[in-house]
């Protein structure tokens, strides 16, 4: 293994080989062992896509919430699964097929079209011009404040999807997507979290799809693996400690170190990360 690449597996935590079974196990005691200290927090809130880890960590989701009324016999305990479309969105039956999966208690639907719009708007009216790119961005920080304001109103937790073959690359939008309280799928793979849907039986389609960020007008649907320039089979050889060329290895290290800060609370006076 090269160096780099044996730091990065042990900052990340991946294993090479694991347990489905005892996988969900660890994510779902995550959920519950937080909930049981902070006996406050009542609810979980996750943004379903119609992709792979929305649908695998609103299942783990919705199983920590019903072990949680289980134990302490309170009905109060909720999982509150997010639609999130900007307008109409092409897959959305795959996020009906997802939901159908994991059976929230709860569905809330947040077109986020008009908030995202409205920004862009007003940006320009005073001579700021956004991006397609960067409005792409603002997509996935106005799911972030709908998630957020749904979590306050019920004494709830944001749920993230950041896994290892995200958190390497830094595939995420900063305080978007990437904003979350607590994060079940961290230190796994992008093969095994599809390993944890098919021990699951979920839906095939659910996990064979082509994983996308989907947050581009221009580029609807647009692959993660093209954006990156590097596949996830890749990554996830990487991660896992198998060896992959040195044209691989540097492509993924290259994005590992340029998005350094966004593993990392903001810079202050007293951070030598950087340096
Ligand atoms: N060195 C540095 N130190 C401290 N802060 C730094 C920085 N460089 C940039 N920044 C800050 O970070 C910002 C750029 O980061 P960010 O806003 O995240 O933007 P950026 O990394 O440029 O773009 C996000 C990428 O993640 C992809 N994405 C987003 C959301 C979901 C998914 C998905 O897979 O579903 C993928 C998206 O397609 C795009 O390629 C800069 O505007 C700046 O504020
Ligand atoms: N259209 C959407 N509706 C609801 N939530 C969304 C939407 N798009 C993104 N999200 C949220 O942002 C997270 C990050 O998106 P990302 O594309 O990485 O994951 P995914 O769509 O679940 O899986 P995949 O990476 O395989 O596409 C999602 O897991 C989900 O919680
Ligand atoms: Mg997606």
């Amino acid at each position: 293994m090269r160096p780099l690449q044996a730091e990065i597996k042990a900052a990340l935590k991946v294993s090479q080989t694991i347990q489905p079974e005892e996988e969900l196990d660890r994510s779902i005691h995550l959920l519950t062992d937080y909930l049981t200290r902070f006996s406050f927090l009542k609810t979980l809130v996750l943004g379903i896509s119609g992709g792979q880890d929305s649908t695998l960590a609103g299942w783990i989701c919705q199983k920590a919430i019903e072990k949680m009324r289980t134990t302490t016999g309170d009905d109060e305990y909720r999982f509150i699964a997010v639609k999130l479309p900007y307008g109409e969105q092409a897959d959305a039956q795959d996020v009906e097929d997802a939901l159908n999966f994991m059976h929230p208690d709860q569905i809330v639907t947040v077109n986020i079209k008009p908030a995202t719009d409205a920004l862009v708007q007003t940006l320009a009216n005073d001579g700021q011009l956004i991006s397609d790119f960067n409005k792409g961005n603002i997509k996935a920080r106005e799911r972030m404040v709908a998630q957020y304001a749904i979590a306050g109103e019920h004494q709830g937790v944001v749920v993230g999807t950041d896994h290892a073959a995200e958190a390497v690359t830094g595939f995420y939008t900063k305080f978007g997507d990437g904003a979350a309280d607590i994060m079940p799928l961290w230190r796994l793979t992008k093969r095994q979290g599809r390993q944890l849907l098919q021990t699951l039986n979920c839906p095939k389609h659910l996990y064979e799809k082509t994983p996308t960020a989907d947050l581009e007008d221009l580029k609807p649907g647009y692959a993660d693996e093209e954006a990156l320039g590097v596949s996830y089979e890749a990554i996830d050889d990487y991660l896992e400690g198998y060896e992959v060329s040195d044209e691989t290895a540097e492509v993924i290290e290259s994005l590992y170190q340029k998005s350094a800060h966004k593993r990392q609370l903001p810079i202050n006076l007293y951070d030598n990360w950087w340096q």
